[in-house]
């Protein structure tokens, strides 16, 4: 059965001290609603562990915004997936294109972080999505088609059932500029399409495809009433809890 969800990727923002509010405050709103979504807050790897603990996890779970791609040993400044497992995270945002752009990730590293994350029943939310020139090009198919191809294809259909994909075209990141929700609709039924074709309808059904860029409290509820469209990877908007609540309530 397709889950709807409603992530949050708080990126660098927030002290432990304001994460461990922030977090009370949405845990607080959605245990007095009954959400039609599950709720997962991406923090950075110092708040996981309070977060977990200050969250009803049957109803909020955790996501880490990276792992590395080696198992342990002499990597200073990163943290193992079985790390992230270990603070009682659930999920792992893989892909995003900051650490791409910014990190150099490659489809190839993100493939050895996606096997890691699998390995230590850490569910990705692998994000995918093209630039601005990608799209004015019209190439956006082809590349979101390589990213996932690359990173995720050599993956059994039982472990590729694990995985969440997150399309965020990078033109809508921050900007303030949403995809229309046609566009939206368009690629995430493109992306299931792939699915389909190399696992099968039954697998891709079941596939969770969010929506990530300037989804906010007004366009979320149009966004995620598109068929193929199972919810949102949020950024500047899930730093207020009245905002996120928002975006948790459109479905
Ligand atoms: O990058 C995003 C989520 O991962 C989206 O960020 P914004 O919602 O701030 O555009």
């Amino acid at each position: 059965m397709r889950q709807n969800i409603v992530a949050g990727n708080w990126k660098m923002n927030k002290t432990l001290q304001e994460g461990i509010e922030l977090a009370k405050d949405v845990n607080q709103r959605v245990n007095a609603i009954t959400p039609k979504c599950k709720v997962v807050l991406g923090t950075p790897f110092i708040h996981i562990t309070e977060v977990v603990n200050v969250v009803d996890g049957d109803k909020v779970a955790v996501a880490a915004q990276n792992c590395a791609d080696k198992v342990s040993g002499a990597y200073t400044g990163e943290v193992s997936a079985e790390m992230v497992k270990s603070t009682g995270a659930a999920y792992v945002i893989l892909g995003h294109s900051e650490r791409r752009a910014y990190y150099g990730e490659t489809n190839a590293i993100l493939k050895e972080k996606t096997d890691l994350a699998l390995a230590n029943n850490l569910r990705p939310i692998f994000c995918i999505g093209e630039v601005l020139s990608e799209r004015e090009a019209n190439t956006h198919f082809d590349v979101v088609k390589s990213q996932i191809k690359e990173a995720l294809f050599h993956l059994s259909a039982d472990d590729f059932g694990k995985i969440v994909l997150a399309y965020e075209p990078v033109w809508a990141i921050g900007t303030g500029k949403t995809a229309s929700s046609d566009q939206a609709q368009e690629m995430h039924a493109f992306i299931r399409g792939l699915i389909t074709d190399k696992y099968g309808k039954e697998v891709a059904d079941n596939i969770s495809i969010l929506y990530g860029g300037s989804c906010n409290p007004k366009n979320a509820q149009e966004l995620f009433a598109n068929p193929d469209v199972d919810g949102g990877l949020i950024g500047g908007a899930s730093l207020k809890a009245e905002d996120f609540l928002a975006i948790i309530t459109a479905f």
